[in-house]
């Protein structure tokens, strides 16, 4: 029987909460991988729980990878990674996963026999052609274009051509594993610019910091040569883009967000979040962290290097960590309409979404036609969600219009997609009576989600 609608808290007055968030998930599914593939046992630090990457974990430990989870905090789980040999025959269950359907199979293709993969239903509509394309040019076996499908190796690497306008994924699997191919890899995309780029600098940067030689200084064109991949502690920055809604909060109600740790530099896609709500209306600053960066971020005295995973080249001094600050939002209640291009930072768009279908003022969303491949076709959700509730919503051909018009009660549809589930939660804090379906599918990237939220509400 299917969980009953979660009611979304409507708030009675300005919020005023500090909003401690787990790991990131792009940052942990890249540490946990690139560990596997280390020249010796490595420790990822505060990496998330969540069905991602609990799907990675299991994935990495079918291809014959030893994970100890060695300490659990509210800070996320260190994970304790020793490699193997790549081992086939095995099954790998990609949930909804991009970063496990997308990062798994190059590794995959290396393994000893044939590795089978599948996922939920709608996995086996997201595309996959790109890289599974990409897998056979290099001389590696596949039974399908999409999932489910079976892939086996060997796969030697060298050059690739790819259109990877669909996905930054494509391109960020192929890197992550290209260490271990014979020849690297050298990928060329050709076809409409390719979206998430900072998703692929946090590719391109961690890699670095295991000592992987890239070359990523012709556009389009990215180069990883074979070596080793150095066996490292790493430690992963909370998930900015998760702080979306929370941060969206202090907006709607007109109150204060703080979200500690918030790294000064980083790749993440949610530290766009800061210009963003800057022009709907809010305040946004950030503080010198007044804890111990230690506290959050410190080497536990293992004899390894401490690599911050920050996708900071920069952060150079390891014995502290990286430099954080707590960001700080304030909103006046009065949200102002935006016209942005989110095609770096497409996974914010189903809280801009949320936040516009609030504002006094149109807003237009543009570049982010690749959501139609996410979770669910993000764009065509977003549009019937938001008129359900009597919002005024258009799709276009690479994005949304949406025009003030004002809101009721009615079941927000949440196509097991979290960022839909926590879009939804988002305007029912300004409209009573909005019940979210399948708020559990937040588990994917923020299992505590309600509990959050609810704290979020109840702090003073
Ligand atoms: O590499 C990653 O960790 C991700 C890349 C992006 O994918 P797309 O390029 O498919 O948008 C992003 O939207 C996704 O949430 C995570
Ligand atoms: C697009 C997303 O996820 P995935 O990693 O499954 O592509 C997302 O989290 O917004």
């Amino acid at each position: 029987m299917p969980a009953p609608h979660w009611p979304a808290p409507t708030a009675t007055t300005p919020v005023t909460a500090t909003v401690p968030l787990p790991g990131s998930k792009s940052v942990t599914n890249r540490a946990l991988l690139l560990a596997a593939l280390a020249d010796g046992p490595g420790v990822v630090r505060q990496a998330l729980r969540s069905r991602d990457a609990d799907l990675m974990v299991a994935a990495l430990r079918a291809l014959g990878t030893t994970l100890v989870a060695v300490r659990e905090t509210a800070a996320g789980v260190d994970w304790q990674v020793t490699p193997g040999p790549i081992r086939g025959g095995g099954h790998i269950d990609v949930g909804l996963a991009g970063t496990v359907m997308r990062f798994v199979p190059p590794v995959a293709a290396l393994a000893d026999g044939p590795v089978s993969f599948d996922g939920d239903p709608h996995a086996r509509k997201r595309p996959m052609g790109p890289i599974l394309d990409a897998l056979r040019s290099l001389g590696v076996r596949i039974d399908n274009d999409a999932l489910p499908f079976t892939i086996s190796g060997p796969l030697a690497g060298g050059e690739v051509t790819l259109d990877a306008s669909g996905s930054s994924q494509f391109v960020s699997g192929l890197l992550l594993a290209a260490p271990r191919f014979e020849k690297g890899i050298t990928i060329r995309h050709v076809g409409p610019p390719v979206p998430s780029l900072p998703h692929i600098e946090m590719t391109v940067e961690m890699l670095r910091a295991v000592g992987v030689r890239v070359d990523d200084g012709e556009r389009d064109v990215w180069r990883v040569e074979p070596g080793p991949i150095a066996a490292r502690d790493m430690t992963v920055e909370p998930d900015l883009s998760n702080a979306a809604p929370f941060l969206a909060a202090a907006l709607v109600t007109g109150g204060t967000v703080t979200i500690p740790a918030w790294p000064l530099r980083t790749t993440q896609a949610g530290d766009a979040l800061r210009d963003l709500l800057t022009a709907m209306g809010a305040t946004v600053t950030r503080a010198p962290a007044d804890r111990d960066p230690t506290a959050t971020h410190a080497s536990t005295g293992s004899d390894s290097t401490d690599a911050s995973v920050t996708g900071s080249a920069a952060s150079s001094d390891h014995s502290t960590g990286p430099a954080t600050a707590d960001l700080v939002v304030t909103g006046t209640g009065r949200i102002t309409g935006i016209d942005t291009d989110l095609h770096d930072v497409g996974e914010l768009t189903p809280t801009i979404a949320a936040l516009a279908a609030l504002a006094s003022t149109p807003s237009r969303i543009r570049g982010v036609s690749h959501l139609r491949g996410h979770e669910t076709d993000r764009l065509a959700a977003l549009a019937t969600e938001i008129n359900r509730l009597g919002g005024d919503a258009e799709e276009t051909e690479d994005g949304l219009i949406i025009r003030p018009r004002p809101l009721h009660g009615g079941t927000f549809h949440s196509y097991d997609d979290h960022r839909m589930a926590t879009a939804g939660a988002v305007i029912g804090l300004a409209v009573p009576e909005v019940e979210v379906e399948n708020i559990a599918t937040t588990a994917k990237t923020l299992p505590e989600f309600v509990q959050m939220w609810t704290a979020m509400l109840e702090a003073r």
